[in-house]
């Protein structure tokens, strides 16, 4: 019996909940949320559904009843304000790292083995904030950016290269930040054969910028930040966990040494399994790379900075 808990039942993780149940990706969800009574209905609406779509997977909704969470698997982390047009997700560390923090004492006092996945932003600095919140090993605690990125990137990129995109492959590693992600062009590939093949350099940089600000392209166009692809995103790294599958998924991941970076989370490739991060990859960067690499890190260090309060 494989269970996962999803605290925040907002736009992000009722969808997260939602892809978890209709992909019967776990046997047991459990959507918990501080407002009374939000949890419930999102769960009994999409229970609803089971009948209509031959759902098997058990999903309750609780209202902040952490005993109802105990023995999680795995954990997903919604909980937290999304930004409005105009703002950056660093502006709202101010206000998530208080529910990030205890969101993360009271899951881990009732699943104390659980793998934690991080989606409240500013993510990568609220994986950093989880660890050393809970001084969990280093592979328990995976950031969800990366996937996303990615997807995102591979959606430009199929929309450019007029291809499905699921022939065709992308990464984007670095801070889950509009200035701070950096799409891989170099890597990116249409059914193995590089895009830089079929398209040129102008074309490929703004398919890198959009990806850059596909999260402030969306929560300006909705007026609050995007759900469908996030919660799908977080689905992808929860199976990818549960079901042992040994994918490489760019993920926030604590580095001590990898990329010439320490004590930071920030996306890299990583291979995810029954263990969480079973496996940091390094990729082969040029000296571009490796320099956006670095400028990353460092805001991202910056953002970690403001944490001080919090820790
Ligand atoms: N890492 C990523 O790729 C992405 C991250 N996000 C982030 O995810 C977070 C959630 O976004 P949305 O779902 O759109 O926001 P939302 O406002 O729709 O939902 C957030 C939910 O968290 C709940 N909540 C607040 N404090 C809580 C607590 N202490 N315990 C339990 N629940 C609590 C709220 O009641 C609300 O239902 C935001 O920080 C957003 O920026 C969103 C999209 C992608
Ligand atoms: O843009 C935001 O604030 C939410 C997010 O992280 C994303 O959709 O990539």
């Amino acid at each position: 019996m494989s269970k996962v808990t999803v605290v925040g039942a907002g736009n992000v993780g009722a969808t997260c909940a939602d892809v978890l149940v209709k992909q019967g990706i776990a046997d047991e969800v459990v959507l918990l949320d501080i407002k009374e009574g939000v949890a419930e209905g999102k769960a009994m609406d999409i229970m609803q559904t089971a009948n209509i779509l031959n759902i098997n997977t058990r999903l309750v909704g609780v209202t902040n009843d952490y005993e109802m969470t105990a023995g999680s698997d795995v954990v997903v982390i919604t909980s937290g304000i999304p930004r409005k047009p105009g703002m950056t997700r660093e502006e709202l560390i101010g206000v998530n790292a208080g529910i990030v923090k205890s969101v993360t004492d009271q899951l881990l006092k009732h699943s104390p083995n659980a793998i934690i996945v991080c989606i409240s932003n500013p993510m990568d600095t609220m994986t950093y904030l989880i660890h050393k919140v809970s001084g969990l090993p280093k592979n328990r605690i995976i950031g969800m950016g990366g996937a996303l990125d990615s997807a995102r990137f591979k959606y430009y990129l199929s929309l450019g290269l007029n291809a499905n995109p699921n022939e065709i492959e992308g990464i984007v590693i670095g801070g889950h930040g509009d200035t701070t992600m950096i799409p891989l062009v170099r890597y990116a590939a249409y059914r193995g054969v590089p895009a830089t093949n079929y398209l040129p350099a102008e074309q490929l940089a703004k398919i890198a910028a959009d990806t850059m600000v596909g999260g402030a392209t969306l929560t300006k166009l909705l007026g609050t930040s995007a759900w469908y692809a996030p919660g799908a995103a977080g689905a992808q790294v929860v199976k990818a966990v549960l079901h042992n599958e040994k994918k490489l998924i760019s993920c926030s991941a604590l580095l001590d040494g990898e990329y010439g970076e320490k004590d930071l989370c920030i996306g890299v490739p990583c291979i995810l399994g029954k263990d969480g991060i079973e496996k940091i990859v390094e990729f082969d960067l040029n000296d571009e790379e490796k320099d956006l690499f670095h400028k990353s890190a460092e805001a991202v260090h910056k953002t970690n900075a403001a944490l001080a309060g919090a820790l």
